[in-house]
């Protein structure tokens, strides 16, 4: 199932999370050609230079400054643009400042042509990755948001961390919004193969103090805000995520990642995106896996679903302005 060929990605949007993926692909070896779109020249000029000063460390790969142009022969196209949150500020708060870069950006993609997937990290994702769907009239499966890919990386890592197991071998998801509402599918949650219920009794280290589902869950749905509160941006760990979406699809991995997508029916829910533990591949959405939820995960999901469903309400798409009209 693995194939390798040189492979090409366009990044736009060359701020703190665009670059932070870009110098995390370049290390990954995963691409040849790395095409990064910015107005901010001289920010871009600066990023690009820093990039290439690191190239004789890592594989072979051309990275430079691209232009629209660069999407036509690309096979990942992945927009980083956009406002992001200041301390106290919601994902939600962004969504006028970035819908409207969001019109210019998939404009002058369509102007261009191009069989690539679109990968959405700007926030807020699940939001951004519906307005692609509708704009861009690519096939639903060509548009992934990244979604709570990073959140199950966070809920992994902290379930991991106490109780003392590499994250690779907890198996969690956070499905929904990535954002307020997000869902912790702890029912189905396991260690080992293990229910996480039955990992306890068979866990020889004594819990350094009482084990806090809620504790957990509100370090996750909380971790963006305090990691803004003190630093100003979030960057690494979505660098690292955007680049697992990134292997799943140039190397046809079929990896289940919790990504962002158009649900059609997925628990009777349709026209909204949000993220489902999905299989990813050169295709990419190949599938969407329906999960047996608990009866209040499902609620929490479908809560989420008219969350997003009532923002989406408030945006108009240049085709409803003509039929209106
Ligand atoms: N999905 C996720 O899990 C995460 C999403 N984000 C989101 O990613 C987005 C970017 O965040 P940062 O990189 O920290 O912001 P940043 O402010 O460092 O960079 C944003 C970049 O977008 C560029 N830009 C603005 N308009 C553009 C346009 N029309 N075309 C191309 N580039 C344009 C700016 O010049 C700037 O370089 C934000 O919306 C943020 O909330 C951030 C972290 C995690
Ligand atoms: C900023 C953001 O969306 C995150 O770090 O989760």
């Amino acid at each position: 199932m693995v194939r390798q060929k040189a492979s090409k990605v366009v990044i736009i949007g060359a701020g703190m999370v665009g670059s932070t993926y870009a110098y995390s692909l370049m290390i990954n070896g995963v691409v040849s050609e790395i095409a990064i779109i910015d107005p901010n020249q001289e920010r871009l000029e600066g990023e690009i230079m820093d990039l290439n000063h690191g190239i004789s460390f890592v594989r072979p790969v051309s990275v430079y400054a691209g232009s629209y142009q660069d999407c036509s022969d690309a096979d990942l196209i992945v927009i980083c643009a956009g406002a992001n949150q200041k301390p106290g500020e919601t994902r939600i708060d962004l969504l006028s400042r970035n819908a409207a870069i969001f019109r210019s950006i998939i404009d002058q993609i369509k102007a261009v042509g191009t069989d690539a997937l679109l990968l959405i990290a700007s926030n807020p994702v699940d939001i951004m990755t519906y307005i692609t769907c509708k704009l861009s009239d690519f096939p639903r499966e060509r548009v992934i948001g990244s979604g709570t890919v990073l959140d199950s990386a966070r809920f992994r890592f902290l379930i991991s961390r106490n109780c003392h197991v590499d994250p690779s071998n907890v198996h969690a998801y956070i499905i929904g919004e990535h954002g307020d509402t997000e869902v912790p599918v702890w029912s189905l949650a396991n260690i080992a193969g293990l229910r996480f219920g039955d990992y306890c009794p068979v866990c020889s280290r004594p819990c350094a103090k009482p084990f806090s589902k809620e504790e957990i869950f509100n370090e996750v749905k909380n971790a963006a805000y305090q990691i803004i509160k003190g630093k100003g941006a979030t960057y690494y760990a979505i660098g690292l995520a955007l680049v697992e979406i990134t292997e799943s699809i140039l190397r046809d991995e079929y990896s289940v990642l919790t990504v962002s997508s158009l649900l059609d029916g997925e628990y009777g829910l349709k026209d909204v995106c949000l993220s489902l533990p999905c299989v990813v591949s050169r295709a990419g959405i190949e599938q969407k896996i329906q999960l047996e939820l608990a009866p209040e995960e499902e609620a929490g999901l479908k809560h989420s679903a008219a969350v997003l469903q009532e923002i989406q309400r408030q945006i108009r798409f240049e085709s409803e302005v003509n039929e209106n009209e």
